[in-house]
């Protein structure tokens, strides 16, 4: 049992803080900050032995853990790196994470340009494609498009409650890409001029259910009935080991204030009194939708019919896994 709390270095912290604010947030980024984090824990490290040097890294390791619990990027980049920690000293193990850490972020970075590859393949020159929140796998799947001399369109649903479709627009301009901006109840009436929904995910179960953005299940939906394939861009490490088992995927609630501000709640309220008793605002941050409204998950290693999804999985994961820490 060691009898101190093992340091946590300040810039792993603030990199929590960063996440559970959703300063850092999309999926990838996540998984990349997480990483960078724990390199930066290995270097600023004052352990005095291997012991402890570990001790450090998996409390590192917890803290960012439990900033948000869906995406499960964020335990598949924590695992990753701790499994490569090796050494029997703490200079050598300091040397192994921060190796690791770098590999891994450069993994990330290389399979998204090669999931963009894949998806840009299912874009013809003309095509518009309606988004949701905004992903970074799925604007790879845009850039690869418009690399490869195609011109794209885009239809971006604004994303309540926290508006992610304005850095999707944003980022589409810069690619020089036309953008039409509509809010999130408009999307049915647009997607008579979509081509296809393109969206990404926090987390993909071993049925080919997708978890993303909450409202992607109703838009998926609403695609399928109006016939508009939905694709879904996601790396590999978007793939809940967990789901393998049977278990399920936690949906993030999030804060009542990022639907109704606190100036705003008077409105709502019986009477204008506050606080209302019977006044619930509730914010899941996720929602779930079925394999059977998804027509493809672009991965980097091809595109999978959304059934499919545990073929790739067992390839990877093998045997199932536990705890993020635990190695
Ligand atoms: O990894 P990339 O593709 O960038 O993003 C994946 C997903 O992460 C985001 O979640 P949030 O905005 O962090 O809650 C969105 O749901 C997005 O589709």
């Amino acid at each position: 049992m060691p009898n101190e709390t093992p340091d946590i270095a300040p810039v792993v912290e603030e990199t929590a803080t960063d996440i559970a604010d959703m300063e850092v947030r999309g999926a990838a980024t996540i998984a990349d900050a997480a990483a960078a984090a724990l390199a930066a824990q290995a270097q600023r490290s004052e352990a005095d032995s291997s012991e402890a040097f570990r001790e450090e890294l998996e409390a590192a390791a917890s803290a960012l853990y439990e900033t948000r619990p869906t995406a499960v990027s964020l335990p598949n980049a924590l695992r990753y790196v701790l499994r490569g920690v090796e050494g029997e000293t703490v200079e050598a193990m300091r040397e192994s994470t921060v190796a690791r850490a770098e590999a891994f972020r450069e993994d990330l970075e290389q399979a998204q340009e090669t999931l963009g590859e894949v998806g840009a393949n299912r874009l013809r020159d003309g095509d518009v494609v309606m988004t949701h929140c905004h992903s970074t796998d799925a604007l790879a799947c845009v850039e690869a498009a418009i690399e490869d001399g195609k011109e794209i369109e885009a239809i971006v649903k604004e994303t309540r409650p926290r508006l992610q479709g304005h850095i999707t627009a944003s980022e589409l301009r810069s690619m020089g890409v036309p953008v039409t901006l509509i809010v999130d109840n408009a999307a049915r009436r647009y997607l008579d001029e979509a081509d296809h929904v393109l969206v990404g995910a926090d987390s993909i179960a071993a049925d080919g259910s997708v978890i993303n953005k909450i409202g992607t299940s109703g838009l998926a939906v609403n695609a399928r009935e109006r016939g508009v394939p939905v694709m879904v861009a996601a790396q590999s490490i978007k793939l809940h080991p967990d789901t393998m088992t049977g278990h399920t995927v936690e949906i993030e609630m999030r804060d009542e204030r990022e639907v109704l501000e606190e100036t705003a709640y008077a409105d709502v309220a019986a009477d204008g009194d506050v606080p209302d008793d019977g006044l619930t605002v509730e914010n899941p941050a996720f929602d779930v939708t079925p394999p059977r409204h998804v027509d493809a998950i672009v991965t980097e290693h091809g595109q999978y019919p959304p059934e499919s999804i545990v073929m790739l999985m067992r390839d990877l994961f093998g045997e199932t896994t536990t705890d993020p820490w635990a190695v």
